[in-house]
């Protein structure tokens, strides 16, 4: 994506691109009507990007986590990876990074929604889960949990560009990049500060419905068009198994064959589905540590399968 060249829509047949030096000054731009905005806005690639490939040089592997659909699960599933990968092995530095600017839910996901993040010398400091567990969201540095962010799209861009460049992680195993839902600013920001931060690749969340499957194949197109690796797909709330007669039922009925079919047809990695258990949604919702309330649930085997599916990925590239 980065090396295309940037050109409007209503752009002249010979438009040297907006990044070019001869932006606004060749002999095509005369009667553009963008010349003037090309000939005195600043050339070449943001200087963000090369501070975002610098920082990021400790990270073995740097995922986005994606959803179509709000409310299928994408952030509690990015905190149950985070720490099923941290405690797959002590050894290994898991980090959450929350730039869904506008709703921020991973303080309460992981557990830390009083902390406050510090600044230091070399960057912000993110707030620690456990020893080798740490995440870093707006929602740390926001004044009440109730505060509103309304921002456009280059503040928010300013903001997902500090946060790619200045958290200080330390040596990092996995990174896990919770966005927003669907193809926003948000989107596009992390998508191009990470052009040449050797991005490993991003995994789609849905729950089963055609309605939420819908949404997540304009994920994976956008995914192809920015040259995104798909690690693949993770469906969330497959199904329900009563706690008392372990019978399982189909919440949300996949009526057209759930995500295993459409990442067949799609020809993308399914990672495996997770059940919908209430202990789940109760323990985020008092921000408290899941895995400690759930150490008995069908999520916790489900998850196991789906780590070691999407580290096989990872280790692939
Ligand atoms: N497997 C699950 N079992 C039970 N509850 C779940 C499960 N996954 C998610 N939930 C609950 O569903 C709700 C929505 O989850 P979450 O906030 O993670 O979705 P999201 O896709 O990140 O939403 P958005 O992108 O709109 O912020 C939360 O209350 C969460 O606790």
């Amino acid at each position: 994506m980065a090396s295309e060249v940037a050109r409007p829509e209503n752009a002249p047949q010979h438009c040297p691109g907006t990044e070019s030096e001869e932006a606004g000054k060749a002999s095509a731009c005369a009667g553009c009507p963008n010349q003037q905005i090309c000939s005195t806005a600043p050339k070449g690639p943001d200087p963000g990007i090369a501070l975002v490939k610098d920082r990021l040089e400790a990270v073995q592997y740097k995922i986005l986590i994606l959803s179509g659909k709000g409310g299928v699960g994408k952030s509690t599933v990015t905190g149950l990876l985070s720490r099923a990968l941290a405690k797959s092995d002590s050894e290994k530095n898991v980090a959450v990074l929350d730039i869904d600017i506008c709703g921020p839910s991973q303080p309460r996901v992981m557990g830390v929604v009083d902390e406050q993040v510090h600044q230091s010398g070399s960057g912000w400091s993110p707030v620690y889960v456990d020893d080798n567990l740490s995440v870093m969201s707006i929602g740390f540095l926001l004044g009440s949990p109730d505060d509103a962010i309304i921002w456009r799209g280059p503040k928010k861009n300013g903001m997902i560009k500090q946060f790619l460049s200045e958290v200080d992680w330390g040596k990092l195993d996995y990174l896990l990049i919770d966005t927003p839902p669907g193809t926003s600013d948000e989107h596009l920001s992390a998508v191009t500060y990470l052009s040449q931060a050797n991005l490993t690749g991003a995994v789609i969340v849905t729950t089963p419905q055609e309605v939420a499957l819908l949404d997540v194949r304009k994920e994976i197109d956008f995914c192809r068009k920015t040259k995104i690796n798909i690690l693949g797909v993770v469906e969330n709330m497959s199904e329900f198994i009563c706690p008392c007669c372990q019978k399982s039922s189909q919440i949300f009925k996949a009526n057209t064959g759930g995500a295993e079919k459409m990442c067949q047809d799609l020809n993308v990695p399914f990672l495996g589905s997770l059940p919908l258990d209430p202990k789940v949604a109760k323990s985020c919702d008092n921000a408290n540590d899941c895995f400690e309330e759930i150490s008995d649930s069908p999520v916790l085997t489900a998850l196991e399968n789906i780590v070691k599916n999407l580290t096989a990925k990872c280790n692939e590239k």
